[in-house]
């Protein structure tokens, strides 16, 4: 459990974060999302005692991380996959950690082995792959065997297979009764993979709900008709109490019946369907009208990676 109280730190004459207050429970994938500079990673960086708050508090089982004894046991962390020490193997640095930590050897095979990494363990890890550090990140935050895991960004530039290795990691974590706390700017992937949700913006907390209450703020859904027969279509689906766009040739947006009730009447009419498509709002829709309503102009302008068409 991580527990974040008034939370703030203050660079100068910027406020990176700004008196924020969340808990982060057991057993679920919670995300932690916000445009650039929200200051998600100075969060996650005072939660894990590298950065001392200017005021409030983070703290992991109820204390804060600098006190934990054996913290790897405690919590475990992927902040920059590119920070290992490249002269040396995969192994060698899982070795040097385990070592530092009162973690015996056998452990470090495990997770060389979890992560996919025992073939690839004696090569120096300056020659991985961005793939492969990332492995190599994860294989260091779970090898005390952690009930707390944060990871910062932990699909940053990863192909599709090690996307989804990630998606399917972070779920089992979460199933195994873990507290699993990821940031992401991959909304179409967090919308796969979080339960819950932290949203930040301007280091102030803009949403702290699960997955579903968050998506449906996007409003009723819209449903995308095709049909050659648009005109009687949309004669029958007002009669049935339903909102309809303007008609585009072939093409209706329906409001107000789903799409299961929209096929039954098309069949009852006798009217073919080409198309039937749910529009509704996605993760990305509402995180960046919300953000921009917090009036952060990044978010705003639509730059964020990621961004699904
Ligand atoms: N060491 C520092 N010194 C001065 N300002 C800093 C420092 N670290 C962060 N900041 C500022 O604090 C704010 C929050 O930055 P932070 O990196 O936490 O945001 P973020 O949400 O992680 O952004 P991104 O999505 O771009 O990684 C930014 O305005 C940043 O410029």
């Amino acid at each position: 459990m991580i527990t974040v109280t008034g939370l703030t730190k203050r660079y100068g004459p910027t406020t990176a974060v700004d008196g924020l207050s969340f808990e982060v429970r057991p057993g679920l994938v919670t995300g932690f999302l916000g445009p650039n500079g929200a200051g998600k990673s100075t969060t996650l960086r005072m939660i894990l005692g590298l950065d001392a708050p200017t005021g409030g508090s983070a703290l992991v089982d109820g204390a804060p991380y600098t006190t934990l004894g054996r913290p790897l046991h405690r919590v475990g962390a992927l902040l920059d996959a590119t920070a290992v020490h490249g002269g040396r193997s995969g192994r060698r640095h899982l070795a040097a950690l385990a070592r530092s930590n009162g973690i015996g050897r056998a452990r470090v095979t495990e997770v060389l082995a979890e992560v996919g990494l025992a073939d690839a363990a004696g090569k120096r890890a300056g020659a991985y792959s961005l793939g492969m550090k990332q492995r190599l990140g994860i294989a260091a935050a779970l090898l005390g065997d952690p009930s707390v895991l944060i990871f910062d960004e932990p699909v940053n530039g990863l192909d599709p297979e090690g996307v989804r290795w990630i998606r399917l990691l972070l779920r089992r974590l979460a199933a195994e009764g873990r507290t699993v706390l990821v940031s992401s700017h991959l909304m179409s992937e967090m919308e796969h993979t979080a339960d819950h949700l932290i949203v930040i913006g301007r280091g102030r907390l803009l949403a702290d709900c699960g997955m579903a209450e968050f998506v449906a703020r996007g409003g009723e859904g819209v449903v995308r008709v095709r049909t050659p027969d648009a005109a009687a279509l949309r004669r029958a689906l007002l009669a049935a109490g339903a909102a309809v766009g303007a008609e585009d040739g072939e093409v209706l947006d329906v409001s107000g019946l789903g799409a299961p009730r929209i096929a039954d009447i098309a069949l009852a009419e006798g009217i073919a369907l080409h198309e039937l498509t749910d529009r509704s709002a996605t993760l990305e829709d509402v995180f960046m009208e919300l953000t921009a309503e917090a009036g952060d102009h990044r978010a705003a302008g639509g730059a964020l990676p990621g961004k699904r068409s």
